[in-house]
């Protein structure tokens, strides 16, 4: 049962977990802490959307958390760990939604066997919809995995990983929601420069990204089965299709989540 979860950062993804926590009521604002570099405009703001513990100092904030959670940028990490280390017990878990850092990068930069667990959100996590992926770090244990698997699986869903793979996870479902908000940009450009009204096209698309998902998900059809299904022969779909196939779509795609991975490795690299 977790009694305290502090987050060390408090930009985007930090609102976007406690948002989706505490609408799901799986913590209460009392216990939930938050801090950051030293931006306190952002944690009065946070302050009075949400009623959590917000406090600079940053020792207060993770004395007797259960969870330590980063959720700073890669390249902040080194200074905010340094500033914790020296206060962090061995009871307490480590766990970094950062991209690309290692579990035995963050372990080394407590200088002790701290547990850690990586997990790689994304900013549906608001709206109890993230898909989530968690890998464990060599000091932590079943238990520790759980507990997070619990917290996450309040606000999505959440799939193990091997840590190897988070790269990967990191280019599909932690950066996916931007891909497929870019798409949506350009269907609704589309529309409106073909006349449709701004807000209709919206509302349209928007639907349609939905129900495509709602099918993806319950429908048991693969992706390749449910695209077939709408191609009629020498119709619109194909045509459109056709017109994707001849400026490198799937090429496009493919690229765009290879270089997603590869700067995942960068960032990681750069510790
Ligand atoms: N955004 C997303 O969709 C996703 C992001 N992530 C990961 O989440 C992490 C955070 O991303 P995001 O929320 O977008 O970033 P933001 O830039 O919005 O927020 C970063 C936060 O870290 C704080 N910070 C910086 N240095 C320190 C420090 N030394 N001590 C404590 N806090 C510090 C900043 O404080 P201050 O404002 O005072 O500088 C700020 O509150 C990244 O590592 C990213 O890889 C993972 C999945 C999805
Ligand atoms: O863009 C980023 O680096 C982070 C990681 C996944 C989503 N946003």
């Amino acid at each position: 049962m977790l009694k305290k979860v502090s987050f060390m950062g408090a930009g985007s993804m930090a609102e976007s977990i406690i948002a989706g926590i505490l609408n799901k009521d799986f913590l209460t604002k009392e216990q939930i802490f938050v801090t950051n570099r030293n931006n306190q405009e952002r944690l009065d703001k946070l302050q009075e959307s949400y009623q959590i513990q917000v406090i600079k100092d940053k020792q207060e904030v993770i004395t007797d958390a259960d969870i330590v959670m980063l959720s700073m940028k890669p390249h902040d990490m080194e200074a905010a760990i340094e500033s914790i280390k020296e206060h962090i017990q061995p009871n307490q878990l480590i766990v970094s939604v950062v991209a690309g850092v290692s579990s035995d990068d963050i372990s080394n930069l407590f200088g002790k066997e701290v547990p850690v667990i990586r997990a790689m959100p994304n900013t549906s996590v608001a709206i109890g919809a993230s898909a989530t992926a968690v890998s464990k770090g060599k000091h932590a244990t079943e238990e520790h995995i759980n507990a997070v698997i619990e917290l996450f699986n309040t606000i999505g869903t959440v799939t193990v990983v091997n840590e190897a793979d988070m790269h990967t996870v990191t280019g599909i479902s932690g950066s996916g929601p931007a891909y497929i908000y870019y798409f949506v940009e350009a269907m609704e450009k589309a529309a409106v420069d073909a006349g449709l009204d701004k807000e209709v096209a919206k509302d349209l698309i928007t639907q349609t990204v939905v129900g495509a998902g709602e099918m993806l998900k319950h429908s048991g059809q693969t992706a390749g089965e449910l695209r077939e299904n709408i191609t009629s022969p020498g119709g619109t779909t194909q045509s459109g299709l056709e017109a994707l196939a001849f400026n490198d779509f799937q090429e496009a795609v493919i690229e765009c989540v290879k270089s997603a991975r590869e700067r995942s490795i960068e960032l990681g690299d750069k510790i």
